[in-house]
């Protein structure tokens, strides 16, 4: 069939097929050994500010749901933590398993998730996000872990919007979001230099993913289950397990501020 998906036929065992950099260098997700990360005192705390205007529309792609933002000014940018310059959000999504005990793409000394957030920045250096997206400094994604705990409050809007996404290339006007509610409340962080984690997996991603997770309840972990990989006119396939295992280090390690 045509396209990648998440299946056995089409899934992360076989993207190397279509894309070949899928066994390069740079790959992503990574196991996140804590006891081999460095401490680098070049590295400052993150500096994300966003404008809740800037958000646009929510969207199920068939592969995950993104929410959009206008990126044509600086409203909403990551600026310090690892990288220079100042980048631009574009989108966040997420990705989740079918049952809590995985789903998660990177994970810590081992440990899976539930789910991970994904914010996606581009670089202001490069004229636009279509420019930045395959540049090995283009893009810087911060990553949150996500822990069943308490319903999180902070992720209701984007629930109650899934009944309007559920099938592939449905979406809905999204607006006055502001994702810094999805944040934890330390941006402690560990950074590698990675890629995409879905085709076509290039290798231009600054990885900053956040020590401290979010809370899910398993209840909210249902909702996002209820989403469909598949069209309203094909037969019903659920999106769960939208995730990539880790990748091979190649050399690689994770790099956080000194405590
Ligand atoms: C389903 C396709 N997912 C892609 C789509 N984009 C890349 C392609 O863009 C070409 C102009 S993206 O930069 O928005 C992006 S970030 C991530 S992740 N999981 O690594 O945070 C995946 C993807
Ligand atoms: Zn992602």
């Amino acid at each position: 069939s045509n396209g990648w998906g998440y299946a056995d036929h089409n899934g992360p065992e076989k993207w190397c097929d279509n894309f070949p950099i899928a066994n390069g260098p740079r790959q992503s997700p990574i196991d996140i050994q804590t006891s081999g990360a460095s401490y680098d005192e070049s590295l400052k705390a993150l500096k994300l500010q966003y404008d809740p205007s800037t958000s646009l529309d929510i969207l199920n792609n068939g592969h995950s749901f993104q929410v959009t933002f206008a990126d044509d000014d600086d409203s909403s940018t990551l600026t310090e933590g690892p990288i220079s310059g100042k980048y631009r959000l574009k989108q966040f999504h997420f990705h989740w398993g079918a049952s809590d005990d995985k789903g998660s793409e990177h994970t810590v000394d081992g440990k899976c998730y539930p789910a991970e957030l994904h914010l996606v920045h581009w670089n202001t250096e490069y004229p636009s996000f279509g420019e930045a997206a395959s540049k090995p400094d283009g893009l810087a994604v911060v990553g949150v872990f996500l822990e069943i705990g308490a319903d999180n409050p902070n992720l209701q809007k984007l629930l109650d919007a899934m009944d309007a996404i559920k099938c592939k290339g449905t979406q809905t006007s999204f607006t006055n979001f502001d994702p810094t509610i999805l944040l934890p409340e330390s941006l402690d962080y560990w950074t590698y230099l990675g890629s995409l984690t879905t085709p076509p997996l290039h290798e231009s991603v600054t990885w900053i993913v956040c020590k401290q997770s979010i809370s899910v309840s398993s209840d909210q972990m249902k909702k996002f289950r209820s989403l469909l990989f598949t069209a309203d006119d094909e037969e019903a396939c659920c999106m769960v397990n939208n995730y990539r295992p880790p990748q091979p280090l190649k050399g690689r390690y994770a790099s956080a501020r000194p405590p």
